[in-house]
């Protein structure tokens, strides 16, 4: 489920009740669009991940301020640091917060991090688990500036450290504070009207040594799941360089750096000039590519050939609030996809009904999963099922191609978009005359280690900031609250 936080989901709650009747008669009323009921709704969920991971940084460096009211003060000390205990099976740790943990005695022994236990160059574990006692108990445990410090038994002879604020980060009985950036992202969601300030960054930008434009792009795509790239040499050369910047480009049956245009070359109807209604790519791959790249080349003699951004976040939030049971059914059942256009090949998932068109994980929302032209055979539901699904995607097809969430956008030689295609659909208008477009597919791996490195170079820094000069990289600390 997107989690609005509470403003924004009251905001939400309410404008989609409004919605809800105006859908709901929209919906009978086919011929109506929701577009009176306009509204581009922006969600800024509790923490965003890249703000998470900055905070988290900054965390890192500094002890988290204690709290002041007197009735959660923490228990009196004297000497300002957390207090700490050995229970039975557990080491006890209170925090100046007046929040308490417990950490299990083999727990904190795996998660030794010095250089004996976790190579410090590689941040690989070389301590084995498993020559732990299973019964191991510290003989002592230690409050001290830099952290808990505990003292193993004779035995296993080793004295370890953990920095207070990593021990909190990772506090899971109870857990202090969340730290799944699946489910913390910040999603600004929106619909048809992004279009009037839709995420651009310059290629001057993206390109500067610095790496700060690089940090505001992929800054872009984190909150919004697209952004455009401006004044781009019209070249694939130039178009390629610009896709490497984010990492290494994800070969497949399509090749390498697409240059394409309507001459069916390849087995998809891409390689046509007919409309493609809002979808995510590579379906019928078991893990369907992070970002995907264009940039329009050339459009000449002929007309069409707009392109369609679609926020499946937003379009699934609505649903979510509208018809609960229609997004369950999307998020439950499985559906299969192939590429069979070429004979040389023949792409299906595996398992191929193991992904449902809404994929959530921890009840977020992580990924879209939308492609209604490469679905194969529904052949794996009751017949109860069947119906439910249909109905399902009938709802999830109305809201995505509402005029409140379809944005239309021309591209033009110079200006390209990327799109996380695990959230935002894409699609085009039919189109006349000679149209050429180029592109690539980036790993989500890929993007999200990039988005990582930056965001340790930059946490909390402000990526529009022009410094003097390019900011040392940071060593990456084993403490890092992304290991
Ligand atoms: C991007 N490129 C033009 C190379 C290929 C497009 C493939 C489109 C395919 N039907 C899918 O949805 O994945
Ligand atoms: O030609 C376009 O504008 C988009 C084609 C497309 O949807 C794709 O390549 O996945």
């Amino acid at each position: 489920m997107i989690r609005p936080n509470g403003v924004a989901a009251r905001t939400l709650k309410s404008s989609c009740r409004s919605l809800s009747t105006s859908c709901r008669s929209a919906l009978a009323r086919p011929e109506s669009s929701i577009a009176a009921q306009k509204q581009t709704r922006s969600l800024h969920s509790a923490n965003s991940w890249a703000s998470a991971a900055a905070a988290a940084f900054k965390r890192t460096y500094t002890q988290p301020e204690p709290s002041t009211s007197a009735d959660n003060a923490p228990p009196a000390r004297d000497h300002g640091l957390p207090v700490s205990r050995i229970d039975e099976r557990k080491v006890v740790v209170g925090f100046e917060t007046g929040e308490w943990a417990k950490y299990h005695h083999m727990w904190l022994r795996d998660h030794c991090r010095c250089p004996e236990c976790f190579h410090p160059v590689t941040k690989q574990r070389l301590l084995n688990t498993f020559d732990i006692p299973p019964d191991i108990k510290p003989v002592k445990v230690e409050s001290t500036a830099e952290g808990l410090e505990v003292h193993w038994p004779s035995s296993v002879s080793h004295t370890s450290l953990y920095p207070w604020d990593w021990l909190r980060q990772h506090s899971y009985d109870p857990p202090l504070q969340t730290h799944d950036s699946s489910s913390d992202h910040s999603h600004i969601l929106w619909g048809s009207k992004i279009q009037q300030a839709p995420p651009t960054v310059s290629y001057e930008e993206v390109m500067s040594p610095d790496e700060r434009g690089l940090y505001k792009w992929l800054t872009n795509v984190d909150k919004f799941g697209f952004s455009f790239v401006s004044g781009v040499p019209a070249t694939t050369e130039a178009t390629e360089e610009l896709s490497t910047r984010i990492g290494f480009i994800r070969e497949t049956h399509y090749g390498k750096f697409w240059d394409f245009t309507a001459d069916l070359t390849r087995g998809d109807t891409a390689y046509t000039n007919m409309a493609l209604g809002a979808h995510t790519d590579n379906t019928y791959f078991t893990d369907p590519c992070g970002l995907q790249l264009f940039h329009l080349l050339e459009h000449s003699e002929g007309t069409g050939g707009a392109t369609l951004l679609v926020d499946g976040f937003y379009v699934a939030s609505i649903l979510q609030e509208l018809y609960p049971a229609a997004y369950a059914t999307l998020a439950r059942i499985g559906v299969p996809a192939h590429a069979a256009g070429e004979p040389g090949t023949l792409y299906t998932p595996f398992p191929t009904t193991a992904y449902p068109v809404l994929r959530e994980h921890g009840g977020a929302l992580v990924q879209v999963r939308w492609n209604n032209d490469d679905r194969s055979t529904m052949h794996h539901l009751s017949a109860a099922e069947m119906g439910e699904w249909y109905d399902a995607a009938r709802l999830w097809h109305k809201l995505l191609t509402s005029a409140d969430s379809e944005y239309w956008v021309q591209l033009a030689p110079g200006t390209a978009v990327v799109v996380n295609n695990h959230r935002v659909l894409h699609g085009r208008s039919a189109f006349t005359g000679r149209r050429r477009m180029c592109g690539a597919y980036i790993g989500g791996d890929e993007y999200r280690s990039r988005l990582a490195v930056l965001t340790e170079k930059f946490a909390g820094q402000d990526p529009a900031a022009h410094p003097a000069a390019v900011l040392p990289p940071k060593e990456r600390s084993v403490w890092s609250p992304l290991l």
